[in-house]
């Protein structure tokens, strides 16, 4: 369900139409851009809110120019946070800074929790209803800050608060049809865990595909170590932009369908999770059904070989550390 829909007349049209808001944070970066590119070409966006400490005048006077039905609005510097952030249904948070060659995500947390502690502030104060759909590295410990923010200001609601974790299984798709054959769209791979390196589960297993072990340890190091080949391939100037925002906008779109009541939308996240509590961590990522309220229902693992279950146990030590970190910094900081 929308959390503040409001009447407004789209774009050269003289129908009243529900208008769900999206906000994006970190408009104007290399991901923020296309990200918002591609939301302000989506039907079921209906008012964009671009905020961002820099240029987000001219990003939205751009967008603002293409004849799809939303309004877009740009927003700079702290004094228009809360007025971007206000009365939105979600809030998609690409805000921070990226990667260089050499860093791991965790190296990022000394600047993004920052950043990303703040967003939820203000969220808090003028959107605690809206869905917050986190993209700032690391992802393992921002999900976590967000949560804890709202659990301090006594208004936690699990169903809300997503890590995007989409671009996962993007690539896994797309390199096990690489080395395979077949469509990659048409070749889901579930990826669980969490986001950043061996803490990238991918369940080669339930693909139904057969691959030779030499096979399942590249493809297993290609999928946990993506990021890291952009990265390099970047060459110090930054991480995945592009292909990110195609994620960020496919989950953003799946989750405006569930949100007006489109059924069995199904889409991995890092989200506040029972399954996840099975094996010692607060947050975890599995497929997840959308629904009208955000988190419909947190799927479980599935069936995995003892491959993965190593993979699993490698990963949990990480994970419980990457949360702990980002939940202490809230009652530190
Ligand atoms: N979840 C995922 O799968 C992925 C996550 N990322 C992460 O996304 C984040 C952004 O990456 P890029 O867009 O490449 O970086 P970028 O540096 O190109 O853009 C970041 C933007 O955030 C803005 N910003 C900084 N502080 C802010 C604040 N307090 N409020 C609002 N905006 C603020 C900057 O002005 C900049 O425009 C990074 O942390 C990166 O690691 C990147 C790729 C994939
Ligand atoms: O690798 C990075 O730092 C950015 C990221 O999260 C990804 O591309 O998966």
């Amino acid at each position: 369900m929308f959390a503040n829909r409001v009447i407004t007349r789209g774009f050269a049209s003289s129908v009243a139409s529900l208008a769900p808001k999206v906000a994006v944070v970190g408009a104007a970066g290399g991901i923020g851009q296309p990200l918002s590119l591609l939301l302000k070409l989506n039907p079921h966006v209906g008012r964009l809110a671009l905020y961002d400490l820099v240029n987000t005048p001219g990003v939205a006077a751009d967008l603002s120019h293409i004849n799809t039905q939303s309004s877009v609005k740009g927003y700079k510097g702290p004094e228009q946070l809360e007025d971007a952030l206000k009365g939105s249904d979600i809030i998609v948070v690409p805000a921070g800074v990226p990667r260089k060659p050499g860093m791991t995500r965790d190296d990022l947390f000394k600047i993004n929790a920052g950043i990303v502690k703040g967003i939820a502030e203000a969220a808090v104060k003028v959107a605690p209803n809206a869905h917050i759909l986190v993209i700032s590295n690391p992802v393992n410990s921002t999900v976590p800050i967000v949560a804890e923010v709202f659990k301090k200001a006594g208004i936690f609601n699990p169903k809300r608060i997503f890590g995007v974790t989409t671009l996962d299984v993007v690539r896994a798709s797309t390199f096990v049809t690489t080395l395979k054959g077949g469509d990659a769209t048409k070749t889901p791979v579930h990826v669980i865990g969490g986001h950043s390196g061996v803490t990238i589960i991918p369940l080669l297993s339930q693909t139904g595909i057969n691959f030779a072990k030499e096979e399942v340890d590249a493809l297993t190091h290609r999928i946990q170590f993506g990021g890291d080949e952009v990265v390099k391939a970047k060459e110090g100037l930054g991480s995945a932009t592009l292909s990110m925002a195609h994620a960020g906008a496919r989950f953003t779109d799946s989750l405006l369908r569930a949100l007006a009541g489109a059924k069995g939308i199904v889409e991995p996240s890092y989200v506040y999770s029972e399954i996840g509590a099975k094996h010692g961590v607060e947050y975890f990522a599995t497929n997840v059904e959308l629904g009208p309220e955000g988190v419909a229902k947190v799927h479980p693992i599935g069936p995995i070989n003892a491959y993965e279950e190593q993979l699993l146990k490698a990963a949990i030590p990480e994970l419980q550390a990457n949360i702990k970190k980002g939940v202490d910094f809230v009652h530190q900081g």
